[in-house]
């Protein structure tokens, strides 16, 4: 039995208690330098402390892009592992966007890097590709079901060329997608109130009638803001599952700073559109 409360009922309680906003620390070179910052380590640092400082307090996940980090070596990491820890501190939980996967034995080792307590990058959940085969991620799982801690496994991934894999149809007549989430539905059975195995599904993606959303587990969903979907499209993309959806807004929210205030009111008010949005269904 795991001594930690399981990720999926903390993420329920901090989305019933914050509302179900993501807020992504992206620190594009671009954005750096509307901030008036460098493009440097030093940058890097003041970027991510005050998306931090804006917003931790009140949404539910921050979910830093580990790959803005990683750009700067090992100093980039050590900036990493601080905003985790800060986030995690003022009462956000983190999804580390990392995006790993890997053979078994390797994946063993992403999962001790992200979901292990006693690692400085310890997240609360991990992002992961199936696309080695969803076996492979069973180290991960498993790790997760230890520590109390999540994936987020990609699905229908927001991008446009995400279709070539993922609606491509097995020799069953199921596509790959459908197939991650039948593995996350059974991952989830049972679990209450809410699995701790989520799905990325993109929010750009238009009608998913054709897929069965319903895995128990959190949706992630990246797509508002800068690639086009808003808010009021959860409810025709998610339809029911729209209660499980965790919306991601990187860009949208972070074009706002470097200012607290300004950065906070944007995630107020992408907040608010997400309650509406849902709350008419
Ligand atoms: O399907 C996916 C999976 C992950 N992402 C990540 O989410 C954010 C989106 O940033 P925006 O600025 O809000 O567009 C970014 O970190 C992506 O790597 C995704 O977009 N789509």
């Amino acid at each position: 039995m795991t001594p930690f409360e399981p990720f999926g009922a903390r993420l329920r309680r901090a989305m019933d208690e914050r509302g179900p906003l993501c807020v992504g620390i992206d620190p594009h070179a671009s954005l750096l330098a509307e901030w008036g910052l460098n493009d440097d380590v030093a940058g890097l640092e003041r970027f991510s402390r005050t998306v931090v400082e804006a917003v931790a307090d009140r949404v539910a996940v921050l979910k830093p892009q580990s790959a803005f980090f990683e750009r700067f070596g090992s100093r980039g990491v050590a900036v990493l592992e601080k905003a985790v820890e800060e986030a995690r501190a003022a009462g956000a939980l983190v999804v580390m966007d990392a995006k790993r996967g890997d053979i078994g034995s390797t994946m063993a080792a992403y999962a001790e890097a992200f979901l292990h307590k006693d690692s400085p990058l310890f997240s609360d959940a991990l992002t992961v590709s199936p696309y080695l085969g969803y076996g492979s991620l069973r180290p991960a799982v498993e790790l997760a079901r230890e520590t109390g801690t999540g994936l987020f496994v990609l699905a229908l991934t927001s991008n446009p060329e995400g279709g070539e894999v993922q609606h491509a149809v097995r020799a069953d007549g199921r596509s790959v997608g459908a197939t991650v989430l039948a593995h996350l539905a059974a991952e989830n059975a049972g679990e209450a109130p809410l699995g701790s195995f989520g799905a990325v599904v993109g929010a750009t993606l238009g009608d998913l009638s054709s897929y069965d959303l319903d895995v128990n587990g959190p949706l992630l969903a990246p797509g508002i803001g800068a690639q086009g979907a808003t808010p009021a499209d959860l409810p025709r993309v998610f339809g029911s599952a729209v209660r499980n959806v965790v919306p991601n807004v990187s860009r949208g929210v972070l074009m706002h700073g470097p200012e607290v205030v300004a950065l906070r009111d944007a995630a107020d008010r992408f907040t608010e559109e997400v309650r509406v949005a849902v709350a008419g269904r």
